[in-house]
């Protein structure tokens, strides 16, 4: 399997503290793979790497078929290089319609210039039909945001990320909040999702991670500290210590 991310040998420090130390793995281009660590374990700081809101003091993120390095971008061009990053927190436009707020997200996958001379077409409901179908939001497109439940909140919010047709889709704690039944259709989405790119969930609730069926990277104090199955990281000494062992 050939790397859509490759994260190799980074390192950053905050006041003289290594958040990052020395951080290296990969994604593949159709990869969904979940991410576990201790608080402060580097997760957060991981992702904003990634997504070009922190430089790293060294090492090299390298992306796509022809390496090319995120370091050289800023935020914008990252994100329009195919990198977009769900936050725990839904930030849907709560008195806009999932319709609108879909809408919305499409006109923004456009350039400045496209976007000041943009109009509704056909495509563009056929499209927020797509995104609303897809996000398990299809019949709820006329409901304002601010009434959907927080689980319907987020998948929207990944509908409105769907839009801009990421490669890599960095999801942070999408279980955080939500309902069993929620939960359970998100590991679906999820898994539907990473079939045809790649998506990274960071997450601490283990019974969510077990349904995601993925390879998990344990990270700890920056670094990697395992990886493999779900049963294989927490058969692994070092990390049962590291969860159970203070
Ligand atoms: N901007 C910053 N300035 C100073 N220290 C920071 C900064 N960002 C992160 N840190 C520190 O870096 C370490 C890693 O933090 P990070 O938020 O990446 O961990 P995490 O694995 O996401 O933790 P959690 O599971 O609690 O969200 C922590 O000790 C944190 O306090």
């Amino acid at each position: 399997m050939s790397a859509l991310l490759e994260v190799d040998g980074i390192s950053v420090s905050f006041d003289g503290f290594k958040a990052i130390n020395g951080l290296s793995f990969s994604i593949g281009a159709a990869e969904l793979r979940a991410v576990i660590g201790p608080n402060g374990a580097g997760k957060t700081t991981f992702m904003d790497i990634v997504t070009g809101k922190t430089r790293p003091d060294e090492g090299r993120v390298l992306w796509g078929e022809t390496s090319i390095s995120l370091l050289k971008l800023n935020e914008a061009q990252i994100a329009r290089a195919g990198i977009g990053r769900k936050f725990q927190r839904p930030t849907v436009f709560e008195d806009q319609s999932v319709a609108d707020n879909l809408t919305m997200a499409l006109r923004a996958n456009r350039g400045p210039f496209a976007v000041l001379f943009w109009k509704p077409s056909r495509d563009t409901a056929r499209r927020v039909a797509e995104l609303a179908d897809e996000v398990g939001l299809a019949d709820q497109t006329d409901r304002r945001a601010g009434e959907l439940s927080h689980g319907q909140k987020q998948w929207l919010e990944i509908g409105m990320l769907l839009a801009q047709e990421p490669r890599l889709l960095l999801v942070d704690e999408p279980a955080a909040g939500m309902t069993l039944a929620e939960r359970e259709q998100t590991t679906t989405l999820l898994k539907r999702l990473a079939q045809t790119r790649a998506v990274v969930v960071v997450e601490h609730d283990m019974d969510f991670v077990r349904r995601l069926d993925c390879k998990v990277t344990v990270l700890h104090q920056g670094a990697v500290l395992a990886e493999g199955s779900l049963d294989h990281v927490t058969r692994n000494p070092d990390v049962i210590e590291v969860y159970l062992g203070r």
